[in-house]
């Protein structure tokens, strides 16, 4: 690990517009100067933190904690309301695991672009495609538009982009949920070989992927920093709360 940062997030906000009426939005466009007709949610309040050149920092939470939102603003699908970021490199974000395919295209065709858009040259898209087909292994799929796979299939070819992406940092949301226990292997073991150069910001439920991956890890909680540090104290915590808020509820429920 070195000292160079490799990401930076220094008091990260985000508020979603909340219309009660579909028409509420269009009233927005046209007199949106003199009348909010939205609710502001806050999903995220000043999120600070930092990430180093080579460090593994997973990030735990509940349910709407706002990781994925996190995620997503540092991986540039989505602007933070306050605040700024940064992320130095090439990322590969495994996240919303295949949203952005084009269900007319085949699995290559996808990959090729996917690929593009990760920054590989088109020599390089060609020198990687078929191990990227290999990586992926859905057999004559590939050749299929995708709008005929499973979600599994979609998560093995967009998991096998990433790993071919040549990232410096790897930005990955609960991608080992997806597919089944051979494929989950396969990206385990891709996420710790990349571990031994790259940097990764990983969101997961498994607590003990994160306390084996990680050098430090991150909890959310209402879209606020609780706590950051040593794997084990960190996710313990996390545990123990969980287990506490639902041993209250069973007991408010009896
Ligand atoms: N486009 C949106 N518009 C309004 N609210 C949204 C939008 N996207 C997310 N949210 C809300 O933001 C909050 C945080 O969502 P987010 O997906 O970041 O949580 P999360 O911690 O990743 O949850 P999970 O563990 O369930 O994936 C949730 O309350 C969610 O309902």
């Amino acid at each position: 690990m070195s000292s160079e940062l490799a990401i930076r997030c220094m008091g990260v906000g985000k508020a979603f517009q909340l219309y009660a009426h579909q028409n509420d939005q269009l009233k927005q466009v046209l007199f949106g100067l003199w009348k909010k007709f939205y609710k502001e949610k806050w999903v995220l309040n000043d999120v600070n933190f930092t990430v180093a050149r080579g460090e593994r920092v997973g990030i735990v939470g509940r349910n709407g904690a706002g990781k994925t939102t996190l995620l997503q603003i540092l991986c540039g699908i989505t602007q933070p309301t306050k605040g700024a970021f940064e992320v130095k490199g090439r990322i590969a974000p495994i996240l919303a695991l295949g949203s952005g395919f084009d269900g007319l295209l085949t699995g290559r065709e996808n990959a090729r672009i996917g690929a593009a858009i990760l920054g590989l040259s088109r020599k390089e898209v060609d020198a990687c495609i078929e191990d990227i087909a290999a990586f992926a292994d859905i057999g004559s799929f590939f050749e299929q538009p995708m709008r005929t796979y499973s979600m599994g299939m979609i998560a093995r070819v967009a998991f096998a982009i990433c790993a071919h992406a040549r990232a410096d940092v790897l930005i990955v949301d609960e991608a080992l949920s997806v597919g089944d226990e051979i494929f989950q292997k396969k990206c385990e073991d891709y996420i710790n070989e990349f571990a031994k150069t790259g940097t990764i910001l990983i969101v997961s439920h498994s607590l003990e992927f994160l306390q084996s991956l990680c050098t430090r890890v991150i909890w959310l909680e209402n879209g606020v920093v609780r706590e950051v540090g040593d794997p084990e104290k960190v996710t313990a915590d996390y545990r123990a709360a969980m287990l506490a808020e639902r041993q209250d509820q069973e007991s408010g429920a009896a």
